[in-house]
């Protein structure tokens, strides 16, 4: 649909990153329209992970250009997981940020109330540079957060455990974090399930205060999600008519004839799959049962959080259910449904707005990379990005190329 399509001004995060001196290295691949999370529904074709497996998606693209060394960073975007997926799959950490605080002005849209520029990098550190150039202010997004930005550092001195914010000066002595028990799903795997109760008993015996707690309406995430999402794609999607930029058909015998031939062409199975269904929910007669419904979830998942946050400052979950498919079986034997269950534990944190970044842990036994999500209330991104690095220096993850010795 995008094809050839040069945008005529600069995206907030693009013009802040231009601004703090950054050289933008070019566009990464990605599922179409940002719907997936394989990136293995491209326009381009799919995106091959540097670890041999899927590469995870929807920022699929940016995520191996980090962990293969080719930038020093990268944008996503993050709606329902996509730039933690990746960064899962791909071995490099990823950011969602508190929802407002990096401005969504030049993202093209996929659903408004959760969208956010996602970061990727190879470590905290680096992603916290990037995180600190485009945060803040932008008159320019209505949904951005007025309050100012105070940048990020968790860089002040060479003893490690003082660099830790001053919440946590004493290393993560104290530190209440909890482990949401529905978490442990259907579809966990036995692997990533033992290596959550390693880390968690890990930072247990460091000193931080890990106790299970009940977030009892996670189980009804996915549906939640899936309905929101559809109906906020199905209208953000209708801007792409074929006429007033994007791709245009060569039948112009009627406007409307323009149009869905334009739309038919142009669009893949997955995002027309999401514009019919979300069209249907939002039907007059199925407004109220199916939109209407989900947005009152939603509000009851918040709330699962807003509890939570009097027994724990922090939250541990695994970021994706297993390692990542091979890319062979991916594409022969795994449905886009048990694709989309791999953003089970994702999700959550978009509905609620919250911020959530995915730091690799280890490899499993097949050699591909594992990684644990940490989510904090709104604007905790300096505790949850210190709790980030305190494990990344505990576990010593090998990176699949260590672009400074490079
Ligand atoms: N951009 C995202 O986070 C998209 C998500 N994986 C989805 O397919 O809805």
């Amino acid at each position: 649909m995008l094809e050839n399509f040069s945008p005529p001004y600069n995206a907030t995060v693009c013009q802040r990153l231009l601004d703090a001196g950054a050289v933008l290295v070019g566009k990464t691949n990605l599922d179409q329209f940002a719907m997936g999370s394989g990136t293995v529904d491209s326009i381009y074709g799919p995106t091959k992970n540097v670890w041999k497996c899927k590469a995870g998606g929807s920022s699929g693209g940016s995520a191996v250009a980090v962990a293969s060394g080719v930038c020093f960073g990268a944008i996503g975007s993050d709606t329902g997981g996509s730039t933690r997926n990746p960064a899962s799959y791909c071995g490099v950490v990823g950011l969602k940020p508190t929802y407002g605080l990096v401005s969504r002005h030049g993202l093209i849209p996929l659903v408004n109330s959760m969208d956010v520029p996602g970061i990727l990098a190879r470590n905290v550190d680096d992603v916290v540079s990037i995180l600190n150039a485009v945060a803040g202010h932008d008159k320019q997004d209505s949904t951005c957060l007025t309050k100012p930005f105070k940048k990020i550092s968790l860089f002040e001195s060479s003893n490690y455990c003082s660099r830790l914010p001053p919440a946590n000066k004493m290393g993560i002595k104290g530190l209440k974090i909890g482990i949401p028990i529905e978490y442990n799903c259907e579809y966990l795997s036995d692997e990533v399930l033992d290596m959550w109760d390693e880390i968690a008993q890990t930072l247990q015996n460091e000193g931080a205060i890990v106790k299970e707690v009940s977030m009892p309406h996670t189980q009804y995430s996915i549906v939640c999600y899936s309905v929101l999402n559809q109906c906020e794609v199905a209208s953000n999607m209708a801007r792409y008519d074929g006429i007033e930029y994007g791709y245009r058909a060569d039948d112009d015998h009627s406007t409307e004839k323009l149009y869905a031939v334009s739309r038919r062409t142009a669009f893949n199975d997955i995002v027309k799959n999401r514009i019919l269904t979300g069209n249907y929910f939002l039907l007059g007669r199925n407004y109220e049962k199916y939109f209407n419904q989900a947005l009152k979830v939603r509000r009851l998942i918040m709330n699962d959080f807003d509890n939570v946050w009097e027994d724990a400052q922090l939250l541990l979950t695994p970021t994706t259910l297993t390692e990542a498919p091979l890319y062979s079986d991916f594409i022969q034997k795994t449905n886009r449904d048990q694709c989309a269950f791999q953003d089970f534990c994702t999700q959550p944190a978009n509905m609620a707005g919250i911020p959530a970044v995915s730091v690799p842990i280890k490899l499993s036994k097949n050699g591909l990379p594992l990684s644990l999500q940490i989510m904090g209330r709104n604007l905790s991104e300096p505790m949850l990005l210190a709790l980030a690095k305190y494990i990344e220096h505990l576990v010593q993850f090998p990176q699949y190329v260590n672009f400074k010795q490079k």
